[in-house]
């Protein structure tokens, strides 16, 4: 895989930021502050978790942070370049990749064509992207029905498809959207031992939204946490398992 990595990583060109910033972000909607001031930075070898309670502006903030969404305040960088007026697929074509709550997977092509086309729609031969979408496939456990409708798929593999979409032309960064959801505990385990592994697999660092806080202490460098639209704390996840107040807006979530 190391090999296959660094063949991408040539491949990619512009995925060569070492870092993801959000820099005093504030999203208003019609007057209503989503995200309030929030200031953070994703590193290339790290999974940052991001977590906080329903509605805490966790989306908001990843789709800030991969054009989806221009921030009211404040800006996103890539790297020293300022990402402001960027497109989606700017991003994506600057190495920003992300996955969606729900799939978003074209349900009239193939498992397998649905990880093609993202790579053929950023540049890639057909035969290039077949290639590294089966490659990805395999990685994430579902290359045995590369050749089924995508329609069909069971929910937790759409998940893993979207991931594996995401990977193709090795992003520098990999912002996932609950990637386990819905996912029983044994396949959300083997699912992040996987995501724990993206860093230096395909040397990319990863943003993970995650409501199972089991997960996501096992496996974030760093974890920020948002409360109503604003930074509750960041730190190890030891350091957010000691914080008081991050408890206290926890408590009862996880009884
Ligand atoms: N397009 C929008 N228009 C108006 N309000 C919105 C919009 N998107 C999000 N919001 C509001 O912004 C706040 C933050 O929502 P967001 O979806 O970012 O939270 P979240 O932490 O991702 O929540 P969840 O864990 O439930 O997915 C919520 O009050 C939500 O209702």
């Amino acid at each position: 895989m190391t090999m296959v990595a660094t063949e991408r990583a040539v491949t990619a060109g512009g995925a060569s930021a070492a870092e993801l910033r959000a820099e005093h972000l504030t999203v208003r909607f019609q007057g209503l502050a989503a995200i309030s001031d929030v200031s953070l930075q994703v590193e290339r070898h790290q999974v940052f978790g991001l977590i906080g309670p329903n509605g805490a502006g966790k989306t908001t903030l990843v789709n800030c942070l991969t054009g989806f969404q221009r921030p009211t305040e404040g800006r996103v960088l890539a790297g020293r370049t300022d990402t402001a007026g960027w497109s989606p697929t700017e991003f994506r074509r600057n190495g920003i990749a992300r996955t969606f709550q729900a799939g978003r997977l074209f349900t009239d092509m193939t498992v397998v064509e649905n990880a093609e086309v993202t790579g053929v729609s950023l540049g890639l031969s057909r035969r290039a992207a077949r290639v590294q979408a089966m490659e990805l496939l395999d990685w994430i456990g579902i290359a045995d029905k590369a050749d089924e409708h995508a329609s069909i798929l069971a929910y937790t593999d759409q998940r893993r498809l979207g991931i594996a979409r995401a990977l193709m032309l090795s992003p520098a960064f990999i912002l996932l959207d609950e990637p386990a959801a819905g996912m029983s505990d044994a396949e959300c385990e083997d699912l992040m031992v996987l995501v724990a592994s993206i860093p230096t697999t395909f040397i990319c660092g990863v943003l993970l939204i995650e409501h199972n806080m089991r997960v996501v202490m096992g496996i974030s460098d760093r974890i920020h946490v948002l409360d109503g639209g604003r930074t509750l704390a960041e730190g190890t996840p030891g350091e957010i398992q000691r914080h008081e107040a991050v408890m206290a807006a926890y408590l009862g979530l996880e009884a």
